[in-house]
């Protein structure tokens, strides 16, 4: 099967410090594949080489098996490809429905939209309740709610919807549950849960290993700017993973157990 998503040879430095040192990667339709590694071994900036926001030295991205050359991430955007930053980038004061389009509003028909740029709020706040249903989000009573008067799970979880309305081919989520207590966490796996029942591959940052092994179908092992190996959570412990993570324990293949 080909990689809907694939980067070769990935490099990026910063001055000294080699964030990407020849980094292969790969995410395959429907799956949802974990990254994992130590604090500064370049997940990050993987994640930002494959969508835009870093343009990388070296290397080439391929989005199904088209090269591909970002140069923002507004143009991967376009291409179907969402990210969730840790810090969300939402706008607290605005609503949800607000917060759902950013940029992406809709305008209303014929010359009220086009020469006036009227919004249509009843689309929009249709669409926003749509899409946080699909997702079972519905405990969201009021969609002109204040995005600071939700929970930290609301506030992901209106986070990934809006990539899951707008994120046609990949999403990409840095850290979902990072910031998130032991119920919100829950409520965000079942949502990266159903975005894959719907057929949209994931890429999941996290250094939540009982997290990873919950949902990851493989798990790709970032080390020192390099992919070390991908490993099948059925196959490996937590132990392992951490072992390879931390250099403890080398694995036998850089592909093992895919
Ligand atoms: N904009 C930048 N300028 C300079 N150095 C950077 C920049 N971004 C990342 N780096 C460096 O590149 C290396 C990889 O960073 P990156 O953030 O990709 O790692 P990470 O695996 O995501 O780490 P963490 O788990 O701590 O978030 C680190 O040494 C970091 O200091």
């Amino acid at each position: 099967m080909e990689p809907l998503l694939k980067g070769r040879n990935l490099v990026k430095r910063y001055g000294k410090v080699t964030a990407l040192d020849h980094c292969d990667f790969d995410l395959f339709p429907g799956e949802i594949l974990a990254v994992i590694g130590d604090n500064g071994a370049g997940k990050s900036t993987l994640i930002k080489a494959v969508s835009g926001a870093v343009v990388p030295d070296q290397g080439d991205v391929y989005l199904e098996g088209k090269k591909i050359h970002f140069t923002s991430p507004i143009q991967a955007r376009e291409a179907g490809i969402e990210t969730v930053y840790q810090t969300l980038a939402m706008s607290p004061a605005l609503s949800i429905a607000d917060n759902m389009f950013m940029g992406r509003e809709m305008r209303k028909p014929g010359w009220r939209g086009q020469y006036l740029r009227q919004l249509d709020r009843p689309a929009m706040e249709k669409f926003a309740r749509d899409k946080l249903s699909e997702l079972g989000l519905m405990t969201i009573q009021n969609i002109n709610q204040a995005v600071e008067t939700l929970s930290g799970g609301q506030r992901q979880g209106v986070a990934v919807a809006r990539a899951a309305a707008f994120g046609s081919k990949v999403i990409i989520l840095d850290e979902p549950t990072a910031a998130l207590g032991v119920k919100e966490s829950r409520k965000v796996l079942e949502l990266i849960q159903d975005v894959k029942s719907r057929g949209i591959p994931i890429i999941l940052i996290s250094h939540n290993m009982p997290h990873v092994f919950e949902v990851a179908d493989r798990i790709h092992i970032h080390r020192l700017g390099k992919r070390l190996c991908v490993i099948n959570p059925k196959n490996h412990s937590m132990s392992d993973a951490v072992a390879y993570m931390t250099g403890a324990k080398e694995p036998e293949t850089e592909l093992e157990a895919v």
